[in-house]
């Protein structure tokens, strides 16, 4: 596989992680229980952008992580020096002897990307020894939330953007060097057309498209000279930037440029509204090329826009036909992290037999699930109709009940012969990848599809409907149960401790 995360980076990453991630390892391993069985599952529990759906992305970057999994002398030596608060060495060399020798041996499951998920989903499922499963939790974290979050942004701006052509415009403006990089192909994931970004071009082979700056226009004595230069440079792919001093002016300069280079084969490709009142600008500009005869000539704008600003210009009837988008989309302005954690969920005994564990919190949507979880989508024609998350180590009842995890009471049943797949499909066996992972195009491909197969009431941008997604019946029963019972083991310590505390007083 061509590795870019390590031609870009650093020839080792695992110690991108959290210290804690490697001080839980140390503990497992001295407890003895490193090599037990665990299951955990990466998930999120709201979909961003008080959104109605989320685009799955970021696998193939996980994979190739997961994949390069190996401590170097480098790496063991780093660990090695560190200190505990008294000077002594934080890890002992027999831990790190087994470190050498770690690979990630693991299965992983995960939702391939592109694909439209839900609150408490889980994308990637990881199943393998303690310690290895662990390990991972914050390099899964940091490449799944982000691409995420930027697939999901860029998807609701190509929603917006009704069939236009859309383009990214952000590094300058991203969270630094794997910000911009990460943000372009999640970007695309989600449905640009293009990129300003040359290095993810190339390294994800995404179409790169620009116009030019205002300094270009300023380094010459006037806008026509600049255009005309401009002009003669790229005789088919120009964009003249029009609003350096005053944008309908500029407009007019730009014509008058592309008649005068007409006669050499030159044709106008667009030009570029970049400030001012995009709506009026663009109405009068259509209105001054069309006039000219260059209906054929696209008028791009760029400021700030996001996808309700490109909405809103949509329906105010805006003239503009291709969209440049950076700083609200590569840093996901209005909300600029997707919640997903990484929870364990199972864990074999030493009997053999599967513990279930969960993270119990007051707020219910934050209680995590017990089980070795699988997705389940049913669909017929139209669409998708519901989803449902299930425990995978146990045997679904004839009759399935969707119930939802925040109202109980709220419950879809799901007619026998109704039409599923399952969305979590087999990546890595023992750490060995057993799938071929989608190039961008296919995976572009498949978002498409999935998002034409959402009811649009769920696609809406302002107050969507929310999709129905919950747990299987017995699961959601016995997630109830479990947690009544740790609360009851809890009421049950305390009393206990009250009665101690009575006595000896
Ligand atoms: N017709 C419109 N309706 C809604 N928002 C618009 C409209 N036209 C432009 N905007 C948006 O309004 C925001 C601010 O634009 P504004 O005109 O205040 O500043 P500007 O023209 O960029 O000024 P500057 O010259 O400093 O760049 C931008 O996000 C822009 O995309
Ligand atoms: O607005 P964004 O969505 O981030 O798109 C990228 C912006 O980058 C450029 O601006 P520049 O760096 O010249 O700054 P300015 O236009 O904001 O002054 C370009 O002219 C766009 O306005
Ligand atoms: O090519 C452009 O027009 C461009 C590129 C980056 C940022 N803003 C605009």
């Amino acid at each position: 596989m061509n590795n870019t995360l390590q031609q870009l980076y650093r020839s080792s990453l695992s110690l991108l992680t959290d210290l804690y991630q490697l001080t839980m390892a140390y503990g497992y391993w001295k407890e003895g229980i490193a090599e037990r069985e665990a299951v955990f599952h990466l998930y999120f529990r709201k979909s961003p952008f008080k959104g109605g759906y989320t685009v799955a992305a970021g696998l193939a970057h996980a994979v190739e992580y997961l994949q390069q999994l190996q401590f170097t002398d480098e790496d063991l030596a780093y660990l090695g020096s560190l200190q505990g608060s008294q000077g002594e060495p934080l890890f002992e060399q027999a831990f790190l002897d087994y470190l050498r020798d770690l690979r990630f041996t693991c299965d992983v499951d995960a939702i391939p990307e592109g694909t439209v998920v839900f609150p408490s989903e889980p994308l990637i499922r990881v199943r393998g020894p303690l310690l290895q499963a662990q390990l991972v939790e914050t390099p899964l974290l940091t490449i799944v939330n982000f691409q995420t979050l930027i697939a999901t942004k860029a998807a609701r701006i190509k929603d917006a953007a009704k069939g236009d052509t859309v383009i990214e415009f952000g590094m300058r403006r991203a969270q630094g060097i794997d910000g911009s990089l990460a943000a372009t192909r999640a970007a695309y994931v989600g449905g640009i057309d293009a990129t300003s970004n040359l290095l993810a071009g190339k390294l994800f082979d995404i179409p790169v498209r620009g116009t030019h700056a205002h300094s270009w226009v300023q380094a010459f004595e006037s806008e026509e000279q600049a255009f005309e230069a401009y002009g003669q440079a790229f005789p088919h792919d120009s964009v003249f930037l029009v609003d350096t001093y005053n944008t309908l002016e500029g407009v007019r300069h730009a014509i008058e440029v592309a008649k005068k280079l007409e006669p050499t084969g030159f044709k106008l490709n667009g030009i570029r509204l970049d400030s001012g009142d995009l709506t009026y600008l663009s109405i009068e500009a259509r209105k001054l090329l069309d006039e000219a005869g260059m209906g054929y000539t696209n008028i791009v704008a760029s400021n700030d826009l996001d996808e309700s600003i490109v909405n809103s210009l949509k329906q105010q009837g805006a003239r503009i036909n291709v969209w440049g988008i950076g700083t609200q989309l590569v840093t996901a302005y209005d909300q600029p992290a997707l919640g997903g954690v990484y929870k364990l969920a199972a864990f074999k005994q030493e009997n053999g037999e599967w513990s279930y564990s969960l993270k119990l919190s007051e707020q219910l949507e934050k209680t995590s699930n017990p089980g070795i979880q699988q997705v389940r989508r049913y669909y017929d024609e139209q669409g998708f109709i519901a989803d449902m998350i299930y425990n995978e180590a146990v045997p679904l009842p004839e009759k399935v009940l969707i119930v939802n995890p925040l109202d109980s009471t709220r419950r879809k049943s799901v007619p026998e012969d109704t039409l599923y797949k399952d969305l979590l499909i087999p990546v890595l066996n023992k750490g060995k990848l057993v799938t071929e992972l989608p190039d961008l195009k296919t995976i572009r491909k498949h978002r498409e599809e999935e998002l034409s197969k959402l009811h649009e009431s769920i696609r809406r941008l302002l107050n969507p409907h929310s999709y129905p997604a919950g747990l299987e019946g017995s699961f959601h029963q016995f997630k109830t149960d479990l947690v009544l019972a740790i609360r009851e083991k809890g009421e049950a310590a305390m009393q206990e401790r009250l009665m101690q505390q009575k006595q000896s007083d």
